[in-house]
């Protein structure tokens, strides 16, 4: 294969993204080969798409060394600082709290890929309502439920792509084959080799093959590498998170960067003029290859990729020296250029410097947006801009948000087939048989009028769990009950079992991932519980409100943007979906909690009205598909990114 050899000059950008001087660079080993399109078209021609049994093991390198500031924690100010890793192995620099411990094992036993719903059939005769202006679009994304998913973004990049579909673009999502061992694994059986191809990172030469099914009007595009071949989460597994999460999202991104040059879907590829969504850091190498290895050579010249930010928290930072295996010219070191403040440098002669993909993205990308308006702001300030705040401000003129919606088909009480009794707005009376179905399967006295109180989540900093637990000694001296579901950190893990033996009559804490227990919580609650510490949207109090169950919540990002607050002096009866609390002290949660507790026991028609206001909220995408074409039609009004 050819290699590409030019002169061209290319921009050097400063830590806040600036421009700062242009460097003239020479590259011709650097990146490699850009388009491998031509050959790719003539071997599918020649050989047919054929099936393959075996994949080339060509791995990439294993579990690469922590960087040497990860273990260094000192004791300043009394605060605990130090570099931390987030939960996908990348070091957060301005993160002053203590590491988070250990990822766990996804624990999903029961099937979650046969609870989808074909929707097409379901609109049957209705007429669906379209984009004026349809597009080709590209997910990029590290989890895409059903396939994959251990949070939120699984359940957006799952659910997002079909409603796009069905307002009539073409939409393609790529994300990795995960094989864990496990029956999980049954969820690709649907999706064929289609191919593969070779992409340069690393120091060469990777191949990777592309697994592809088309459901619901979307075609779903699994990369497949070994690399994604290990029990485990996405990102992790019970003794940490994987040291190569760098090289597999870096082939993720290379690899979508190919799919739609190559990979002829439904007969015809998707072209260069598409559209890539870009989700997350794992996805972040996206424009910044868009910038520097393909449109210095003419392609994807009118292609434009919008980042979306669900959560800043994780940036995919690495140890400087891992720059030279991301594929991207050395000239292009400035675009994601990281120095770590003094503070958080393992000693005297650390210079701090890093690589932070998704640094790289914001400065790259061609428009930013976040899953709801409030946390578009929080991430501009310093206390919810994890350090990129001074760059996300600089970028402010493309920096939206857009409040998630949901699969409304899956979380549906009135046809869930997890749930043990279904009810609507109209009929609640199912809701109190879900409610005795989940204490009969906790083992907790079943008592129909107890408040019984939920929590599901990721066991980590950002929800609150500390808050929770101070909060429940004196929470459990109320008449109450209360589940949590969740995984992840394991002293939390622990924590759990201990409340539940501490308080055998009144709390059940259910250890792992389950989807279908998370239904029947969602549904058996009366109150769902979120004192997040930030929340970028956060999807658990939209299913609460949809199920009637009421969410009590921090005052934060996308939560302060979807509860509205209790007000039982409105005219009419009252007003409100639910109570937000701020502080985020125990005190205040527990003030709320306790507001939420004598409603239900001593004011039923308030409750009522509770149930039924949120039940009748509109959350579907449809709203929130509307203004994202409105962001993928401003991306193509402004001239692409090109450095
Ligand atoms: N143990 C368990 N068993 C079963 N299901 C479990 C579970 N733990 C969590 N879940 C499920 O995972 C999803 C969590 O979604 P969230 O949006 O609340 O948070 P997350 O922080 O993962 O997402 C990030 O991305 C999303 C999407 O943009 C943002 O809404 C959010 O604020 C941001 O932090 C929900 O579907 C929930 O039911």
């Amino acid at each position: 294969m050819e290699s590409l050899k030019f002169t061209t000059l290319l921009p050097c950008k400063s830590l806040s993204g600036n421009l700062v001087r242009p460097k003239l660079i020479n590259h011709h080993d650097v990146i490699g080969q850009v388009g491998l399109a031509p050959l790719w078209k003539k071997r599918c021609k020649t050989e047919g798409l054929r099936l393959r049994a075996s994949l080339s093991s060509k791995a990439g390198p294993q579990d690469g060394a922590p960087s040497a500031v990860e273990d260094q924690k000192e004791k300043e100010n009394g605060v605990l600082l130090g570099a931390e890793r987030d939960s996908s192995g990348s070091v957060i620099g301005f993160n002053l709290s203590p590491p988070n411990g250990h990822e766990v094992v996804i624990d999903t036993e029961e099937d979650v890929t046969s609870d989808r719903i074909e929707t097409a059939e379901d609109v049957g005769g209705r007429e669906k309502p379209k984009a004026k202006v349809t597009r080709s679009i590209v997910f990029v994304t590290a989890e895409a439920a059903p396939y994959s998913k251990t949070g939120g973004l699984g359940d957006v990049c799952g659910s997002l792509p079909v409603v796009l579909a069905g307002r009539g673009h073409r939409v393609m999502v790529v994300s990795p084959r995960y094989l864990t061992g496990s029956p999980a694994d049954k969820k690709f059986s649907g999706a064929i080799d289609v191919g593969h191809t070779n992409v340069i990172c690393f120091g060469g030469e990777q191949e990777v093959a592309f697994f592809h099914e088309y459901r619901e009007g979307v075609d779903w595009v699994f990369v497949d590498h070994p690399s994604f071949h290990r029990p485990g989460n996405p990102y992790g597994d019970s003794f940490g998170a994987f040291g190569d999460n760098q090289f597999r999202f870096t082939l993720l991104s290379h690899a979508a960067c190919e799919a739609p040059l190559v990979l002829p879907l439904g007969g015809y590829t998707y072209g260069q003029n598409c559209l890539f969504l870009v989700n997350d850091w794992h996805a972040g190498l996206v424009p910044l290859l868009l910038a520097a290895k393909y449109r210095p050579h003419g392609v994807y010249t009118d292609a434009r990729s919008v980042l979306i930010i669900h959560n800043l928290a994780h940036q995919g930072v690495e140890s400087a020296v891992t720059y030279k295996n991301l594929g991207l010219p050395a000239e292009w070191y400035g675009a994601l250029e990281w120095v770590f403040p003094e503070w958080a440098r393992a000693h005297a002669l650390d210079r701090g410097e890093a690589v932070n993909i998704l640094k790289g993205a914001v400065v790259t990308t061609d428009r930013i947006l976040t899953v709801s308006e409030g946390y578009a702001w929080e991430i501009t300030t310093v206390e919810g801009g994890y350090g990129l705040n001074g760059l996300l401000s600089s970028r402010k003129s493309v920096l939206n948000g857009i409040t998630n919606g949901i699969d409304v088909v899956e979380w549906d009480p009135s046809s869930d087939k997890h749930i043990a009794s279904h009810y609507s707005a109209n009929d609640l009376s199912g809701k109190v048989e879900c409610k005795i179905a989940l204490q009969k399967e906790l083992g907790l006295p079943i008592r129909p009028d107890c408040p019984l109180i939920g929590f599901i989540g990721r066991l980590d900093y950002q929800k609150g769990i500390d808050l929770i637990q101070s909060g429940i000694p004196e929470l459990m001296s109320e008449d109450v009950q209360f589940v949590m579901l969740g995984s992840g950190d394991v002293q939390c893990q622990d924590w759990m079992r201990l409340a539940e033996a501490t308080y055998k009559d009144k709390f059940r804490g259910w250890v792992g991932f389950n989807v279908p227990v998370s239904h029947r919580i969602t549904a058996g609650c009366d109150i769902l519980l979120m004192p997040s510490r930030f929340e970028p949207c956060g999807l658990n109090q939209l299913y609460a409100m949809r199920y009637g169950t009421i969410p009590v919540v921090h005052s934060t990002g996308g939560l302060r943007d979807t509860v509205v607050n209790f007000n039982p002096y409105a005219e009419g009866g009252g007003e409100g979906t639910g109570w937000t609390f701020s502080p985020l002290t125990k005190e205040s949660m527990l003030a709320a909690l306790r507001l939420a507790i004598r409603t239900y026991k001593e004011y039923k028609p308030s409750w009522d009205g509770l149930m039924k206001r949120g039940m009748g909220k509109d959350f579907t995408w449809e709203s929130a598909a509307i203004q994202y074409e409105q962001v993928f039609e401003w991306a193509f009004i402004d001239p692409p990114y090109v450095g």
